[in-house]
């Protein structure tokens, strides 16, 4: 087991390189329990990239990431996926499942309900819980089609919590949401950092507007490369996120929420 202030996550000197093409490049980065990290970058910067080695879905080509203590390559991938809670917009279900069912397969790490499968009491208690800090325990009973987004997206949230893992990966977990549910998804998100003061998360996204304002790190990818990594309030400067994003932009922070805008100054 590691020592609670070990770090959950660590990468060093990490490449990445697919049909010849380097999707990383000399990336590294450490985060610590407590820390949340918003992953920042235009399109096709490697955000992606970079979470799927996080989520231990694939392998660095050079350099090492450790995940949880565990050094990619010399652990058994499938096994160390247990132990993360990962938030993929692609959740592929096929089947009309309830809300309350989903956030139970997080027990299981599986898409359906395995056949024969029961939920263990405790297991029971802590998907209501977690339905009920998600605002979601009113439509335990409807079924994934009938959800909308937003409702989708936090129940996949329960469905991570559901292994109590120390390491939470949400992957755009605003998109395509309207504002008062992506307000109410950050509002969440921050609740849920509260009461899990150790718990250390990772959120990709391509706005700033989707942070949550308990975000503390930030890393600002371009083009494979880092261009800032840190503290959210030396990194999401106007500075360091124009030149992230290859154009002029001022940034604002007002009660702890971000904002971005072309910056009509610097032109
Ligand atoms: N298997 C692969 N072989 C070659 N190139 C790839 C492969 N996978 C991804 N890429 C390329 O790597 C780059 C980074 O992709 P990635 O999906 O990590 O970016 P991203 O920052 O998540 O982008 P977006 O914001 O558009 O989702 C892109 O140019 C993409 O086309």
């Amino acid at each position: 087991m590691t020592s609670p202030t070990a770090p959950i996550l660590s990468a060093e000197g990490v490449d990445v390189v697919r049909s010849g093409k380097k999707l990383l490049d000399q990336v590294s980065m450490v985060v610590r329990p407590g820390e949340h990290w918003a992953l920042l970058g235009p399109n096709g910067a490697g955000k992606s990239t970079l979470l799927s080695l996080l989520s231990a879905e694939q392998h660095p080509t050079r350099g090492t990431v450790e995940v949880l203590g565990r050094r990619l390559g010399r652990t058994d991938l499938r096994e160390l996926r247990r132990h993360i809670g990962h938030v993929d917009p692609r959740h592929d279900l096929r089947s009309a499942l309830s809300g309350r069912a989903i956030v139970l397969t997080g027990a299981t790490g599986t898409i359906e309900i395995p056949p024969r499968w029961r939920p263990a009491p405790a297991e029971e208690a802590r998907s209501e819980r977690l339905m009920a800090m998600m605002g979601v325990e009113a439509l335990r009973d409807d079924t994934w089609p009938t959800l909308s987004q937003g409702e989708r997206g936090r129940f996949l949230i329960a469905r991570a919590l559901m292994p109590e893992p120390r390491l939470l990966l949400l992957d755009e977990p605003a998109a395509g949401l309207d504002v008062a549910a992506r307000e109410q998804l950050l509002t969440a998100l921050d609740d849920l950092r509260r009461e899990h003061p150790t718990l250390a998360t990772v959120l990709v996204t391509h706005h700033l507007e989707e942070l949550p304002a308990s975000t503390t790190h930030a890393l600002l990818l371009r083009a494979g490369q880092v261009v800032a990594a840190g503290e959210a309030q030396e990194t999401l400067q106007s500075k360091p996120v124009t030149a992230c994003f290859d154009h002029p932009i001022a940034i604002e922070r007002r009660n702890g929420r971000w904002s971005a805008r072309t910056d009509g100054t610097s032109a």
